[in-house]
């Protein structure tokens, strides 16, 4: 059963960088109306205007600037259909779980929940067959009509993407090596200090590299037989490496990548990301995008500035696809970490959840 009517939104965390993307994406949604803004204390009682900092190159829109932001207690969320969060990972686990025992759906940028095994962490053009969980989940937690999914990590939901695509077509990945070149505004506001990031790289983004080697083998595992718990991949090895580098939007990412079984040939393996489409294309979902692979021929591309809003940000830009002498393929992507890294996958998460009737 398919809900098509207009959805209340809220928005907790809704000053900082992902929460201002949130509301971008939500003011061009058919399918949202913004409902509630939610943040901090500090920010708590204020107008939208006046308790953020805004940061985004759109202006902001008329229905966020004058709504009075709440605290984020459940109580004052009466109405909503939905709660988008993009919470500091310090508070977000006590404040998320507050929303769905609640009994909101709760869809979630933070690391807090990921990994737990009845919980989607979704990838919304990768993984929607996790939300099979849900049923488990709320059975768990006495829920009626709560739920929670997560996203990702930013620089994870651009890496899986490719890798779904080549593992449903030419089977089992034996290894990979991914190396990130990541945006400054992956580390929210004010983030890393100008002085450290102007004229420099650094080479360290504390806990990322194990995040994205937990997080992969989840979503490109399965589900057990009674879809109440995720079975990760065992067959994966990963190592990431991740650094800091002076662009503001768009995490790069240079993938080395070996196959189980016999390799594709680079012409076999640019037509399977071409080809690629999932079921929140198939469901007409808003904010899935036309390709979900945009794979590029020129050998100097992806870059960031170019290519980060390709399909509105919610496509990966897959270039230099070339043969690997070490391993069997390498390739370089480019996602764009605030939109399909963060909140516009929340939103199509969302978008799917409605349209199979869990909303
Ligand atoms: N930036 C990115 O590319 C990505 C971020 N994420 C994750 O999304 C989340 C948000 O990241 P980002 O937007 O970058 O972070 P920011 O630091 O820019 O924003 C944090 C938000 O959390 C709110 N907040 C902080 N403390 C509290 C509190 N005690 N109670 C209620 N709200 C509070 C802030 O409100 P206030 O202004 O009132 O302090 C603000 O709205 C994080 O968990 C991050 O790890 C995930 C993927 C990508
Ligand atoms: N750490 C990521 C963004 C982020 O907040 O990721 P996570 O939600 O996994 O902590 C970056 O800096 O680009």
């Amino acid at each position: 059963m398919s809900s098509d009517r207009v959805l209340n939104a809220a928005v907790l965390g809704a000053t900082g960088t992902v929460g201002q993307r949130f509301i971008v994406l939500l003011s061009k949604n058919p399918m949202f109306r913004i409902h509630s803004l939610g943040a901090s204390e500090r920010s708590a009682g204020k107008p939208y205007s006046q308790a953020t900092k805004w940061k985004m190159s759109e202006l902001m829109p008329e229905e966020a600037k004058n709504a009075v932001v709440k605290n984020c207690d459940p109580a004052n969320y009466a109405g909503c259909d939905v709660v988008f969060s993009g919470l500091d990972a310090s508070v977000a686990g006590d404040i998320e779980k507050s929303f769905f025992e609640a009994d909101f759906a709760v869809f979630s940028n933070a690391k807090n929940y990921r990994m737990v095994p009845n919980v989607p962490l979704c990838v919304p053009v990768v993984n929607t067959d996790h939300y099979a969980l849900i049923a488990a989940q709320r059975a768990a937690l006495g829920l009626k009509k709560g739920f929670i999914v997560t996203n990702s990590n930013c620089s994870t939901s651009g890496l899986v993407v490719p890798l779904k695509a080549l593992q449903d077509r030419f089977g089992p990945l034996k290894r990979t090596i991914v190396t990130t070149l990541q945006a400054i505004s992956g580390a929210g506001y004010p983030g890393v200090a100008s002085l450290d990031i102007l004229d420099n790289i650094v080479p360290l983004i504390s806990g990322e590299e194990p995040k994205m080697e937990e997080e992969v083998l989840k979503i490109l595992g399965g589900l057990s037989q009674d879809a109440s718990v995720c079975t990760p991949l065992d067959n994966l090895r990963i190592s990431a490496t991740c650094n800091r580098v002076p662009v503001i939007d768009g995490h790069t990412e240079c993938v080395n990548l070996e196959f189980a079984n016999a390799p594709p040939s680079v012409e076999e393996v640019k037509r399977c990301l071409r080809e690629y489409t999932c079921e929140a294309q198939d469901l007409g979902c808003f904010s899935a995008p036309k390709h979900i692979i945009n794979v590029t021929e020129e050998e100097d591309r992806p870059q960031p500035r170019l290519d980060r809003n390709a399909g509105d940000g919610m496509s990966v830009t897959v270039g230099r696809i070339r043969e690997c002498p070490v391993f069997h393929i390498r390739f370089t992507l480019l996602v764009h970490n605030t939109i399909l890294g963060a909140a516009g996958a929340s939103i199509l998460n969302a978008e799917y959840a409605a349209k199979k009737g869990l909303l």
